[in-house]
C-alpha cells in the first residue's frame, strides 16, 4: 500500500492505477473500525484499485464540537488498510485540502435540512465541500459510504446528481449497510468516546429503534410511539434526544406514518458524546 500526501503524487498514481483497471475511492476520517473495513471490503469487491482517504475535515465541525478530540491514529490506520490489501492511503494535511485563501463552499439544500442539518449548522456543507474535492481529486469510478450516515449519503447523491459529476457518476456512489456491534449498537468512530456504563447503556438506542418500529408497523401512533422511545433513552441514561422522526429514505421528507420507503431516525447523546442511526420501517 502506497502512502500519499501531496496532490501531484495522488495524480500521478491514481493516473496509473486508472490504466489497469476501475478505481474505487472510501472516504473516511480514520479512527477505523469494522464498518470501514467493510466498506473498503465492498469497494475491493467491484474494482481494481481502492483508495481510502483520512482527513479529519475542519469545516465539517461546528464550533464546540469534538474537532481537536476527535481520534487521530495514522499508524494504526495504515496497517489495517494494508492487511485489508487497499492500494493507496490518501492522507493530506489541513493545508493541502485548504491552502490559504480557500474560499470555496460547497451547499447542498433540501436533503440537508433538519434531522442532523438543524443540530449541525454547517455540517454538511463542510461534507459537500470535502467530499467534492476528494472525488475531484482522486476522479473515482466509483465510491462508498456507509448508511449509517443515512443524511450525508443523500447529500452526496444530491450533490454529485446536481453537479453532473461523472467521476463518480450517482450510481456509483454506493451505499452500504450499517455494520452493528453484538448489542446493536451501529459501530462508529465516537464510541471511544464512551465510559464502560454509558457504551452499556448505548445499547438501548438500537434496542428502543427496534421495538418502536415493531410497534409502529403494529399500528400504533407515531407520535405517542417516538414519545415513548424519547422516555425510553432519557431513562437508561441518554442526557438529550436531538431528534426522533420518521422519513422517507429517498427524499427524507418527513412521514406522519409507515410506507415502503419509511425510516426511523435518531440522534441522541449520552456522556456528551452523539450518536446517530437509522433502520427501515417499511409500510
Ligand atoms: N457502522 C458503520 N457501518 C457502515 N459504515 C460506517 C459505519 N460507521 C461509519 N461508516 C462509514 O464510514 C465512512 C467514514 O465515516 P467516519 O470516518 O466518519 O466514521 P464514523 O465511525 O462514522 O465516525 P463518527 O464517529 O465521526 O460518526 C462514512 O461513509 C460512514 O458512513
Ligand atoms: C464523508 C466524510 C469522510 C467527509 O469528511 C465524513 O463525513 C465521514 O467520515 O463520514
Ligand atoms: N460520520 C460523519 C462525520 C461526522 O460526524 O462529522
Amino acid at each position: 500500500m502506497q502512502t500519499v500526501t501531496t496532490l501531484h503524487t495522488l495524480r500521478q498514481t491514481v493516473d496509473d492505477l486508472r490504466r489497469t483497471g476501475p478505481v474505487a475511492l472510501v472516504p473516511t476520517m480514520g479512527a477505523l473500525h469494522e464498518g470501514h473495513l467493510t466498506l473498503v471490503r465492498e469497494a475491493a469487491h467491484h474494482s481494481a484499485s481502492v483508495v481510502v482517504s483520512i482527513f479529519v475535515n475542519p469545516r465539517q465541525f461546528g464550533a464546540g464540537e469534538d474537532l481537536d478530540a476527535y481520534p487521530r491514529q495514522l499508524a494504526v490506520d495504515s496497517a489495517k488498510l494494508k492487511e485489508e490489501g487497499v492500494t493507496l492511503l490518501w492522507a493530506p494535511d489541513a493545508a493541502t485540502m485548504y491552502p490559504p485563501g480557500y474560499a470555496t463552499n460547497v451547499s447542498v439544500s433540501g436533503v440537508s435540512e433538519g434531522l442532523c442539518g438543524a443540530d449541525r449548522p454547517g455540517h454538511f456543507d463542510g461534507v459537500a465541500t470535502v467530499v467534492s474535492k476528494l472525488f475531484n481529486q482522486v476522479r473515482p469510478d466509483m465510491a462508498f459510504f456507509g448508511e449509517k450516515d443515512w443524511q450525508q449519503l443523500a447529500v452526496i447523491r444530491r450533490m454529485t446528481r446536481d453537479l453532473d459529476l461523472t467521476f463518480p457518476r450517482v450510481d456509483a456512489v454506493h451505499g452500504v449497510a450499517t455494520v452493528r456491534e453484538a448489542d446493536g449498537l451501529a459501530m462508529s468512530s465516537r464510541n471511544a468516546y464512551l465510559s464502560p456504563p454509558q457504551r452499556a447503556a448505548a445499547a438501548t438506542l438500537p434496542r428502543a429503534m427496534t421495538e418502536a418500529i415493531a410497534r409502529i408497523r403494529d399500528g400504533q401512533e407515531v407520535r405517542p410511539t417516538l414519545a415513548m422511545l424519547e422516555d425510553q433513552l432519557l431513562g437508561a441514561g441518554f442526557e438529550r434526544v436531538d431528534y426522533a422522526e420518521l422519513r422517507d429514505g429517498d427524499s427524507l421528507a418527513s412521514l406522519t406514518g409507515p410506507s415502503d420507503k419509511a425510516r426511523l431516525f435518531v440522534a441522541a447523546r449520552i456522556g456528551g458524546t452523539r450518536l446517530i442511526d437509522n433502520m427501515a420501517v417499511g409500510g
